[in-house]
This record gives C-alpha cells, structure tokens and sequence, in this order.
C-alpha cells in the first residue's frame, strides 16, 4: 500500500519538533514557517478579505500572530484578538513582530474571513464555555474560516469534542496529519484538509489511506491466476449474494459461491456450488487453486453457522471473517493472516472495550489476534499485526444502509485473493468501497454499489 500523510499524536508531534530542534532547527524559525505556510494558504484562497485573527496563549496562538502578520504584509485587512497571555518564548517572539493592536476575544467585531489559531496540539481541557460560544459566534459570521493545526476544542489523539466546536471551511494541519482530522465527531467540523509540510520527518506507521495502484490484467494472466474467490453462504441468501457480487467486481478471476440455500441466483457469472452440509462445504474449500475464502455474510448464529464456521476455520486457505463469524468467533480462533471486518458493536463484543482512540483499539486488536483489522464506520481504521495503520475518513454517509458491509467483505476477498497481501487487500477495498458510493450518489441501495464499482477500479489503474 502506498503510504499516504502521515498521522502523528500530540506526543508524536512535540517529539518530532524535539528532534528537530535538537538537529539545529530553531524553535521560532519552525514557527514561521509554519505560519508562512498558512498565511500562504490563506492569501491564495481569500486575497484581500478583511480578516480576523483569534490567538490563544501557546504556539497555536504564535503560528497566528505569524500568519497576521505575513498577511498584513501582502495589504489584507487584518485584525488581532487574543485571548490570555502570550506564554512560550516563541509565541511571545511572534507577537512582539506583530505590529498591529490586539483585541479583547469577548468584544471583537467579526470579519469575512475568519482564523482560528487558539489552541491545537496543546489542547488539555475544553474551553470556557464563554470563549468556545465566542469561537462558534465569531466562526458562524465568517464567510470563510480557517482552523489551524486542529478546530479548537477537538482532542487532538481521539477526535472526541471537549467544547463546543464551530463547522470550519478549511483546516490546516501542520507539519502532519493529526488523529483528530480524521476520526469522528471531529472530522465532522472541517470541510477541507490541507497539509502544510514544514519540515517534520515522517516517522511513524499510523498514515491515511491513499488511494491505491492497481494492475489491470496482462496478457499472461487467466482466471485461476488473477485469484479464485469462495464466499461460504448461509442462513440469510442475500448477504452472501451481495459478497459474492462485489468479489467478481473487485478484479479477482472467479468467484464461487457455497450455497447453503441450493439456489442458484445473483450474477450468471459466479458459479454456485450446492455446499447446504458441512460434508458438502468441506469438499468444496478442498481447492488448492483458493485464494481467499470470505465467511460470515449472512451465515447465521446458531449450531449449524458454528460448525459451517468450524470447516472454514480448517481450511487452511486466506480467510476474510466478516458479521456472524465475527459474533461466533473467539479471538483465539483467529487464524494468522486472516482479516476482519468488525463495525464497532461487533469490535466490541470480539475484543472488549480496549482503550484509547479507535486507532490505538484497532492496533490493539490486530497485535493481539494476528489478523488484519477493518475497523469500520464513517472513519475506518485499518491496522496490522506489524503495527502499520492506514485511516480512511470521509467516505459518503450515504454507506449507513443495509448490506454495504457485505459489498465490502466481498471486495476484500477478492482483493486478497488478487494481491495475496491482507493489508494492501484491506486498504484497496476500504478505498474502492468509498469510491464506489461516492459515484452513487445519494439515497443508494447496497445493490446500487456493485454497478459503480468497476468505475472505481478503472480510475486507479
Ligand atoms: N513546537 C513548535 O515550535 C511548533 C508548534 N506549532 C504550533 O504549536 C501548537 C502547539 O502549541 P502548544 O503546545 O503551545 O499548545 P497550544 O495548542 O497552543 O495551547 C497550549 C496552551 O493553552 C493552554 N490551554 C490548554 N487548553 C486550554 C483551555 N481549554 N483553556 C485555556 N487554556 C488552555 C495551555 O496551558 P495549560 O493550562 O494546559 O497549562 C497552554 O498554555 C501546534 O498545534 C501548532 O499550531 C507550530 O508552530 C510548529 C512549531
Ligand atoms: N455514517 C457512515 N459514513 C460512512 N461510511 C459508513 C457510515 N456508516 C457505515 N459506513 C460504512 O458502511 C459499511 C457498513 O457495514 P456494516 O455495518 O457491516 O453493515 P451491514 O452489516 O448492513 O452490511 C462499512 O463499510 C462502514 O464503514
Ligand atoms: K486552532
């Protein structure tokens, strides 16, 4: 998978800035630059907009004087309100260089551009009610807002809301991508996510998700070569339908259904194998020519789902594990290599309330089960064994209907079977599945995604 903006925490970040001031770096130089960057973002985006500029008392509120300062220099019109006092040396540096009047928070006028640099990674507690209904007030006149580094208010390692939090235009992370731009209910108050690169080296595994490379079949490939996909059916028809659909579009070369139901419907294309016994099941997984092998969609709960769960499990072949295998699965049965698809009830009946941000329970969950893991929602994360973390966000919220999650595990089998690699596999189907409701539109049926994905795959070859 290719890595995409890296992801740092709050204690990443200063630790990142510590390194580099230990290299040379100078604290204020890296406080210009970052402002430089946004004041730049700014201009180009706004021109001459008269401008509000609120900063707080730490660096988030340095960067803001630096911005004011860089955008009244260029003949904005621009103005300051501060709130409390100017503590680092290097925010007290960047105020002595602003040469314009600072406002009183409470009584400053709104602007039609509006930027709000009170507080990002330093965040420790919410805000006094009076200043976060002042931010909301003065966000909510603007025609435009900028937040910079993180909304103020949002907590920066969990994404969770710790004051009110106004709806921001545009976002600018500095120097890296916080856990907080990405994961719910904080990235629900920024409409655009820009990076501004200021020189901090990119260290660790947690990134976003990028959207992949994919390689469109070669003259030498044929079906068996490009990946044979089994979906193992159940109780409820359906689901596994929709699986086995979304695995033949996923660029996998065949696709076999294992039918608990007889019936042969769904794509003509997708061959249905009458597997109703476990005996029946069993000859069918006996393939060498599988490459992956998806079961839970609609498989049931009961005794005949645990011992159709059972065959699977000995298999030997890859294993997707999504829905009811979920719910019957213990972690200890977790086969090394397999993936997972929980949403967040299913996460928690596998693995507990595991704490920390979804990130850290998703890699907690994978060190601990040796499995791949799709933790899923409006922001999924997808961890390894090995620690790598890729997060997608911002996918249509349209996905909150029935049966998109078995579009998704079909889509993951069929990229596992296609690459042989379980975390390229989950962050190719996380990518394309977002895509592929993107091209839906609104108000779509799970259905609707089988005929947008090939779309979607044509757009990354
Ligand atoms: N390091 C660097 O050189 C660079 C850093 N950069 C920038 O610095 C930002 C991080 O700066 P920062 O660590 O100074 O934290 P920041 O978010 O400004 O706030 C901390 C201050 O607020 C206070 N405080 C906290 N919560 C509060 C509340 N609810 N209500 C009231 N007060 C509250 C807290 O005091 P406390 O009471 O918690 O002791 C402290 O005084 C980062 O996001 C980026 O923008 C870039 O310029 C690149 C170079
Ligand atoms: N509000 C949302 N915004 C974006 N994506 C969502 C949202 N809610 C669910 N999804 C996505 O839709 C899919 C739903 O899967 P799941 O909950 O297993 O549904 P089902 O079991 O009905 O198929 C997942 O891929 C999930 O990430
Ligand atoms: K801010």
């Amino acid at each position: 998978m290719t890595a995409g903006t890296p992801i740092l925490t709050a204690a990443q970040m200063r630790d990142a800035e510590q390194a580099l001031f230990d290299a040379g770096v100078d604290d204020y130089g890296l406080m210009e630059k970052a402002g430089a960057a946004a004041a730049e973002i700014i201009w180009r985006a706004g021109g001459h907009r008269d401008t509000l500029l609120l900063c707080g008392p730490g660096n988030n509120g340095g960067d803001g004087f630096v911005i004011a300062r860089l955008l009244r220099g260029r003949g904005v019109p621009v103005r300051v309100a501060a709130l409390g006092t100017s503590g680092t040396v290097s925010s007290r540096r960047a105020l002595a260089a602003w040469d314009g009047p600072v406002e009183d928070l409470a009584t400053a006028a709104p602007a039609t551009q509006l930027v709000d640099a009170l507080f990002g990674t330093g965040l420790s507690r919410g805000l006094d009610p009076a200043v976060a209904a002042r931010l909301c007030e003065l966000t909510g006149a603007a025609s435009r807002s900028y937040a910079i580094d993180l909304p103020s208010g949002v907590e920066t390692d969990s994404g969770a809301l710790l004051s009110a939090v106004p709806h921001f235009g545009v976002c600018i992370a500095l120097g890296a991508l916080k856990p907080a731009h990405l994961l719910y209910p904080a990235a629900d108050y920024v409409a655009r996510l820009v990076c501004a690169d200021i020189g901090i080296p990119a260290s660790d595994r947690v990134h976003r998700l990028m959207p992949p490379r994919l390689r469109a079949p070669g003259a030498a490939d044929h079906k068996y070569a490009r990946g044979l996909v089994a979906v193992v059916g159940g109780a409820m028809t359906g689901a596994s339908l929709l699986a086995a659909q979304a695995a033949a579009r996923s660029g996998a070369g065949m696709v076999r259904r294992l039918a608990a139901d007889g019936l042969r419907h769904g794509a003509d294309a997708i061959v249905t194998q009458d597997a109703g016994t476990v005996e029946a099941l069993g000859c069918s997984l006996d393939d060498g020519r599988l490459a992956s092998v998806l079961v839970g969609p609609g498989l049931g709960r009961d005794a005949v789902a645990r011992a159709r769960l059972d065959m699977v499990l000995g298999c030997g072949h890859r294993l997707v594990l999504d829905a009811d295998a979920l719910t019957l699965i213990g972690i200890e049965e977790i086969p090394d290599g397999a993936i997972l698809t929980p949403h967040e009830g299913e996460f928690v009946r596998l693995f507990g309330d595991l704490p920390g941000s979804k990130i850290d329970r998703a890699r907690a969950a994978a060190a601990r089960s040796g499995a791949v893991i799709i933790y899923k929602g409006a922001d999924s994360v997808i961890a390894a064994p090995d620690g790598r973390v890729a997060v997608a966000s911002g996918a249509s919220h349209w996905l909150s209907t029935a049966g998109t999650g078995d579009v998704l595990a079909g889509l993951v089998a069929g990229r596992l079977a296609v690459t042989g690699d379980a975390f390229a596999a989950a962050g190719e189907a996380v990518w394309l599945h977002g895509d592929a409701a993107r091209r839906a539109g609104a108000a779509f049926i799970a259905d609707d995604l089988l005929a947008t994905l090939p779309a979607a795959i044509a757009a990354r070859l």
